[in-house]
């Protein structure tokens, strides 16, 4: 029923990055991951996806209802666009990720499922908005037919308006019955789409506090981190 990272902790072959991170996530929901810049929520990412760089060193436990996540179970929608093929069309890439995991895809669908115009299909990754190329990503992930899905900074670089609608797509993702872990500094949205946010600084989990402390008037956030860093965000008026 649940994916669950236990006592995840990572070295690069410069030294540690990461130590003693643990969530839980089940299906239909999401977990949003946020925290200061270089914390280490992108090695999260990677290392629950199974897309650690070589020389990375993982311990601890990524289960898929208690059975260690097998290759190919959780797929990444990765944080920089540079992981598109520059020399493929989008509907070869998206069609690419689907026959990687043996399976073939609608490509129809996978456009649609991501709100991308049928146009898209036959365009190269320079030829799409950052807005589009985000949802490319997204379809590359969802074309693998992973039943979880890690989306790392979906929406950076995106105007508010196409944020929002990378924000209400992964909440239909999880509607849909999937569970999605969404990395993002953008506090305000991930609160209102996650059920818990875990809340990464150097390297350490700070706080995992449940999505509506953050919207609460009282001092419901235990770390004083988390209180700074939603109080950083625009037009909270969050009082402590
Ligand atoms: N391939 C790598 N080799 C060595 N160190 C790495 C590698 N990838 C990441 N790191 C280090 O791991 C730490 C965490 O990086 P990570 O990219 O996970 O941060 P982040 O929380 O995602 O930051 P941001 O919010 O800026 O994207 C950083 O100190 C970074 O330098």
């Amino acid at each position: 029923m649940s994916l669950r990272v236990e006592a995840l902790s990572v070295s690069m072959p410069g030294g540690p990055v990461l130590s003693g991170v643990s969530l839980a996530l089940n299906r239909g929901e999401i977990v949003g991951l946020t925290g200061s810049s270089g914390a280490g929520k992108s090695v999260i990412a990677d290392a629950i996806a199974g897309a650690l760089p070589a020389g990375a060193v993982l311990s601890g436990r990524i289960t898929i209802d208690g059975a260690a996540a097998g290759h190919g179970s959780i797929a990444l929608a990765p944080q920089l666009l540079g992981a598109l093929d520059p020399l493929a069309r989008v509907g070869t890439q998206i069609d690419r990720f689907a026959r990687l995991a043996g399976r073939r895809v609608d490509l129809h669908s996978a456009l649609a499922d991501v709100g991308l115009p049928q146009g898209a299909a036959r365009k190269f990754p320079h030829e799409l908005s950052g807005g589009m190329a985000r949802r490319v990503l997204l379809a590359t992930a969802l074309a693998t037919g992973a039943e979880w899905i890690v989306a790392d900074e979906p929406t950076v670089g995106l105007d508010d308006e196409a944020a929002g609608r990378i924000m209400s797509l992964l909440a239909e993702l999880a509607a849909s019955g999937r569970g999605v872990i969404v990395i993002s500094h953008d506090l305000i949205r991930l609160a209102e789409i996650a059920s818990h946010i875990l809340i990464m600084h150097d390297g350490q989990p700070v706080e995992t506090a449940p999505a509506s402390a953050f919207m609460a008037t009282e001092q419901r956030l235990h770390h004083a981190f988390s209180r700074a860093l939603w109080q950083a965000q625009p037009g909270t008026r969050f009082t402590c």
